[in-house]
């Protein structure tokens, strides 16, 4: 079985019911086909940070593979009644959405890109129906992962280059949540997960050490761990805390000197409550004593960045991290708001009319246009991220204006290495992108991590990264918010 049939049956529905009435209205009135561009993007990176990491694009590829209403969501949909009692949805709709096959145009950022707030992570061009029906399903995939592969990338900075398994299966947000956080995780750089659904259908690799009811099933602690040993001779990881974590530590000693004997070593102890700066130095010490100094010391308990951080600086001798809730959860910040937004609209002269959402707040006002995003390279680290678009050439040495605060411009020379970062992933409904593996998706992450000024990396108070929207498009949307003033006040 592939991970790619979670999406396999019908999921049309998966959607709110808002898109299907306005898929019907846009029917009615003749817009159905009326050619429009959508973006999908977030206005604030999550957990307070000076980054975001984007992912879920493979998900989101592979719910538009499926998109289609099966005959069963046809039948469904032709029960809904209004509030009167009538058919919501009229027989004719219903056979238009029994035949709809998905024929847009998907441009998107590769997972694992470093990504900044009104960056279109995802544009989507084609019948306005279509796009709008989209709207709920791809802000669902993108914004959960997106945030995971955030904190995972966040946690594997703490931890400087120790190993992080994710064990959060058990405290995720439901059975999506977990497989979907065990794969976001894995983009941000964890190195493995306990949740073996996921180690399946994503070729992520599986760890584990063992629960204290196998220590409570024993009269005798040292006796749980023998047995254990008895059985993964080689793949032992003791729970040490479970009564007395030195006195735990002290056992799981004697019974990797009898394990040595038999030619096998323990792989390592677990400690899961107390002090973990205090018994992972004392645990380091006793273990290096005994002459067993590759015996590692993994620390699970409620643990986050920033926890990690304090331990390091505490001189805690942890080597690996077991990290649940505050990973698969987003624990201090539970959803990102990434949001869909409608940019420009194709008229019956076959000109496109950009679109805006107007906002009392200067930076919420959505970006019109076909935009795309192209970053500008210095030697080591990335310079600026530029919002255009792809209607206008954009000039040689262009200018970039940030919309939180005009007076934040900057000019980028053309002699700059530069890429566009959304790239096609469909043309007309059909798959056009090669699609890299989960681990080649990591990398990216790490290497595009590396490229970030270590200001823009740091937790508190992060440097903002330059962005702006280029020269052009910036007076045009201000043109279009004048305009839209203007007419609403009457002036
Ligand atoms: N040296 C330390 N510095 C800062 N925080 C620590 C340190 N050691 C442990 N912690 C954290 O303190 C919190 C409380 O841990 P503690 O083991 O005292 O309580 P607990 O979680 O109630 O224990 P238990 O799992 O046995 O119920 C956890 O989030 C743990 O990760
Ligand atoms: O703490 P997290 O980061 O969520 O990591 C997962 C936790 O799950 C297990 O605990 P268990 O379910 O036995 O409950 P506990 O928290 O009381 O130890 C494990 O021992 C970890 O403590
Ligand atoms: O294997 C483990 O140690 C584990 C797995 C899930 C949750 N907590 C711990």
């Amino acid at each position: 079985m592939k991970f790619t049939s979670r999406y396999a049956t019908s999921l049309a529905l998966f959607t709110d019911m808002y898109q299907l009435t306005m898929a019907q209205a846009y029917w009615k009135k003749g817009m159905a086909e009326q050619e429009a561009v959508f973006h999908l993007y977030f206005r604030k990176h999550p957990f307070n940070g000076g980054y975001t990491v984007c992912a879920g694009l493979a998900d989101a590829i592979d719910y538009l593979k499926e998109f289609r209403f099966s005959p069963d969501d046809i039948a469904y949909l032709g029960s809904l009644k209004g509030s009167q009692q009538q058919p919501l949805f009229e027989t004719e709709f219903l056979a238009y959405l029994q035949n709809l096959t998905f024929t847009c145009q998907v441009d998107a950022i590769p997972e694992g890109t470093v990504v900044f707030p009104n960056e279109p992570l995802l544009r989507i061009q084609g019948p306005i129906l279509q796009c709008q029906l989209l709207e709920t399903p791809l802000l669902t995939i993108i914004n959960f992962q997106t945030l995971i592969a955030t904190k995972a990338a966040r946690l594997v900075d703490a931890a400087q280059g120790d190993r992080i398994i994710e064990f959060g299966m058990r405290r995720a947000q439901g059975p999506d949540g977990a497989l979907s956080a065990a794969r976001a995780a894995f983009i941000g750089g964890i190195g493995a997960t306990s949740n073996l659904l996921a180690g399946r259908y994503f070729d992520i690799p599986v760890k584990g050490t063992h629960a204290h009811s196998w220590v409570m099933s024993f009269p005798e602690e040292q006796d749980a761990f023998a047995a254990y040993a008895e059985v993964f001779p080689h793949d032992s990881v003791f729970l040490v805390d479970t009564y007395n974590t030195l006195q735990g530590i002290k056992k799981a000693i004697m019974v990797a000197k009898q394990l040595r004997e038999k030619g096998a070593e323990l792989l390592g102890i677990r400690l899961d409550s107390g002090d973990l700066a205090y018994l992972s130095k004392e645990g380091r010490r006793m273990l290096d004593e005994a002459g067993l100094p590759e015996v590692s010391i993994l620390a699970s308990n409620d643990l986050d960045e920033y926890l990690i951080q304090s331990l390091k600086l505490q001189g805690a001798r942890i080597d690996t991290w077991g990290i649940g809730t505050k990973l698969v959860t987003a624990y201090d910040q539970p959803a990102l708001g990434g949001v869909y937004k409608l940019a420009a609209l194709r008229g019956t002269d076959g000109h496109w009319e950009y679109k805006l959402k107007l906002s009392e707040q200067l930076i919420k006002i959505s970006t019109p246009g076909i935009l795309q995003v192209r970053r500008y390279y210095g030697t080591q680290n990335f310079i600026a991220d530029m919002i255009y678009s792809e209607e206008q050439p954009v000039p040689t040495d262009a200018t970039i204006i940030d919309p939180a605060d005009v007076t934040r411009r900057r000019t980028l020379s053309a002699d700059e290495d530069f890429e566009n970062l959304l790239v096609p992933v469909f043309r007309n409904g059909k798959v056009v992108y090669q699609e890299p593996d989960l681990k080649t998706i990591q990398a990216r992450t790490r290497q595009q991590i590396s490229q970030l000024h270590e200001s823009i990396r740091r937790f508190l108070n992060p440097h903002l990264y330059p962005v702006g929207l280029e020269e052009q498009l910036f007076k045009e949307k201000m043109e279009i918010i004048l305009g839209i003033r203007n007419k609403e006040t009457g002036q």
